[in-house]
């Protein structure tokens, strides 16, 4: 299903934005589109000045004086037209690509991106284009608004003058009209089509670099350097004559509409030449006639592109739209929802920054009991993932899911956490029913950390606090056991990681990310196989470390008591364990203590 709001309802929007913005962006482009105007009536005046059909006793270099006035004070509109453009420009697609980003993160995380386009999946790489490309689009076509305004209102005065002067002559100048809007509307699905397919190259091109640059290790070791390369050569190819093609056509299509516009002029002044003084004007009107002619003849063809613009941006819209639909309802007016952007003024001036919402951890957040009951989620077209799973876990508690590779334990972890979006069931914490997961299972109340932990570029502090100010981070490394590796590293805690946190091992990588969680004291703590990059003391310490002693937590002045909810086949940490739950095929087959499961499970 499509949104049915129309393209002119999102720009309109999109406008409302910041109005006085608009504003004062479209008075400015009046000047800009309306002052050459008076150069027209100042060139009659000169000329009639010249055959002494004057009304105004103004001498030559008083008009000429005049003229340049006119064109000083244009200068001035242009540059201040410029300062209020780009302003309005980069607030238009920065609310776009705001609101994108927000709709995207609303998702349920572990859920792959595709669109209504095609079945396939859409790459972190191939999403830069929609966060480029349409964003900048759609700027493209709010900005064109008041452009196209300002040409009309000075197109239309120009069009009245020249009505006065001569009717006749001046109907001519509708025929180009009319022409060229039948060849627009022809044109219209091929343009979409055209800049779709444009569009899908470019994301195409920009998908495959970020997935070259994100395996490049991968590539090299498999010595791929060469077919990855010969992809990257055909999928640029493939670019090239798509954008070529576009480019061209809308090359054909603008210089059709200025030709009839030419064609146009010239027809008027066969016209006038051919009348033989059935149709006479004086020097004056004639040089006035000349000068306006080609006010309405841009705006005609600017008109046309405008329509052409508009219909690209429709297609922008329909894009961006439907990667963040929502079971088929393709939103995109959520895109143009008004948000604080925080951006600097037209002044420079910074804006005062929103205080982060800090996560403290404090009585609301407690944790007595977390349920959930007959979970279900099935991974669409498939038999795969976890049906009616029912756990209960108490506070202080370890709970451990195990089972064989493939039975569903992330798979449940994640549907409980809300980050697939569950289709059965219901999650109670303290009896209450937890209704958006997703929304739900953050800090403080609780802290994930998946098989394959996410660390970003930054430095080793910044990748643990994620601008958490209040944690206690010696404390949340030292219960990650990773005290000992930090000794090692001479920078610290500002050691850059590099990309991924490729310059940490694996194990490293995983403890950095425990860390991470600990460092708010979250009440209860997922974590995804910590088994899979510890060797089996450091997981021991790890372990025996969380749950030394209750800490004193120095900001709630309570005690932190964490509950593990954690996937594990290691019998170390099935021993330690309150309740382990056993998977089979996404079903729970066992549950009970280490004795009471034992002979359902085998150490992996
Ligand atoms: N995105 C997906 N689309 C379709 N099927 C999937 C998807 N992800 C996982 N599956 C399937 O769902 C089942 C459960 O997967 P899950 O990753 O939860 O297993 P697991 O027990 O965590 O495995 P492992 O021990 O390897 O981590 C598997 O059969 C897997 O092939």
């Amino acid at each position: 299903m499509k949104n049915s709001v129309s393209i002119w309802q999102l720009l309109w929007r999109m406008i409302l934005y910041t109005p006085k913005l608009y504003l004062a962006d479209t008075i400015l482009w009046l000047f800009i589109m309306g002052l050459p105007a008076i150069p027209g009536l100042l060139v009659r005046e000169f000329f009639n000045t010249l055959t002494n059909d004057s009304q105004l006793n103004a001498s030559p270099q008083t008009l000429v004086a005049l003229l340049l006035a006119t064109g000083l004070a244009r200068i001035l509109a242009i540059f201040t037209g410029r300062v209020t453009k780009t302003q309005h420009r980069f607030t238009m697609s920065s609310l776009l690509r705001h609101n994108l980003l927000a709709q995207l993160l609303q998702r349920p995380g572990a859920q792959p991106l595709s669109t209504n386009y095609k079945v396939a999946t859409v790459s972190p790489g191939e999403v830069l284009s929609y966060f480029r490309e349409d964003a900048n689009q759609v700027e493209d076509n709010v900005v064109g608004t008041n452009e196209i305004l300002g040409e009309g209102v000075f197109a239309l005065i120009a069009l009245v003058i020249l009505f006065s002067v001569n009717v006749w002559l001046t109907l001519f100048v509708f025929l180009p009209l009319v022409a060229i809007a039948i060849v627009i509307q022809r044109a219209e699905t091929r343009i979409k089509r055209y800049r779709r397919a444009s569009r899908q190259a470019t994301q195409n091109v920009t998908g495959l670099i970020g997935e070259i640059f994100s395996s490049v290790q991968a590539i090299q070791v498999a010595g791929a350097e060469q077919p990855v390369l010969a992809r990257f050569r055909q999928l640029n190819q493939q670019r090239q004559r798509l954008m070529v093609q576009d480019q061209v056509f809308t090359a054909i299509l603008n210089s059709i509409l200025q030709n009839l516009v030419s064609v146009g002029t010239g027809l008027i002044l066969l016209t006038i030449a051919l009348s033989r003084n059935a149709i006479t004007i004086s020097v004056g009107d004639f040089a006035l006639f000349v000068y306006y002619l080609s006010f309405v003849t841009e705006f005609i063809s600017s008109l046309g592109g405008f329509l052409a613009l508009s219909k690209q941006t429709k297609v922008s819209f329909e894009r961006m739209g439907s990667l963040v639909q929502k079971d088929g309802v393709v939103t995109a007016t959520n895109l143009v929802t008004p948000q604080p952007l925080y951006l600097d003024n037209i002044w420079g001036q910074k804006p005062k920054l929103p205080l982060v919402v800090q996560p403290y951890r404090d009585t609301q957040s407690y944790l007595n009991e977390l349920k959930a009951v007959n979970l279900t989620y099935l991974y669409p077209g498939t038999n795969q993932g976890v049906v009616d799973i029912n756990l209960t876990i108490q506070r202080g508690s370890i709970t451990v899911i195990t089972g064989r590779i493939g039975a569903g334990k992330t798979t449940l972890l994640r549907a409980l956490l809300g980050l697939l979006p569950k289709q059965g069931g219901k999650i109670y914490w303290n009896g209450k029913e937890v209704t958006d997961p997703a929304t739900f299972f953050i800090p403080p109340r609780s802290a994930y950390t998946p098989q394959v932990p996410q660390l970003f570029s930054g430095t080793l502090q910044e990748n643990i606090t994620l601008g958490w100010q209040q944690g206690n981070i010696e404390q949340a490394i030292a219960l990650a056991a990773f005290d000992r590796d930090l000794a090692t590293m001479p920078e610290g805690l500002e050691t850059i990681i590099g990309t991924k946190g490729m310059r940490l091992s694996g194990g490293q990588l995983q403890r950095a990310a425990a860390a991470r969680m600990f460092v708010h004291q979250p009440e209860l703590l997922v974590f995804d196989d910590l088994s899979s990059a510890l060797d089996i003391e450091t997981e021991q310490l790890v372990w025996s470390r969380l749950f030394a002693a209750s800490t004193q937590d120095k900001i709630a002045e309570s005690t932190w008591q964490p509950t593990c909810l954690a996937v594990s086949h290691r019998h170390a940490v099935l021993r330690r364990a309150d309740n382990i739950i056993v998977l089979t095929a996404g079903r729970v087959v066992a549950e009970g203590s280490f004795d009471e499961i034992k002979s359902f499970i085998k150490e992996g």
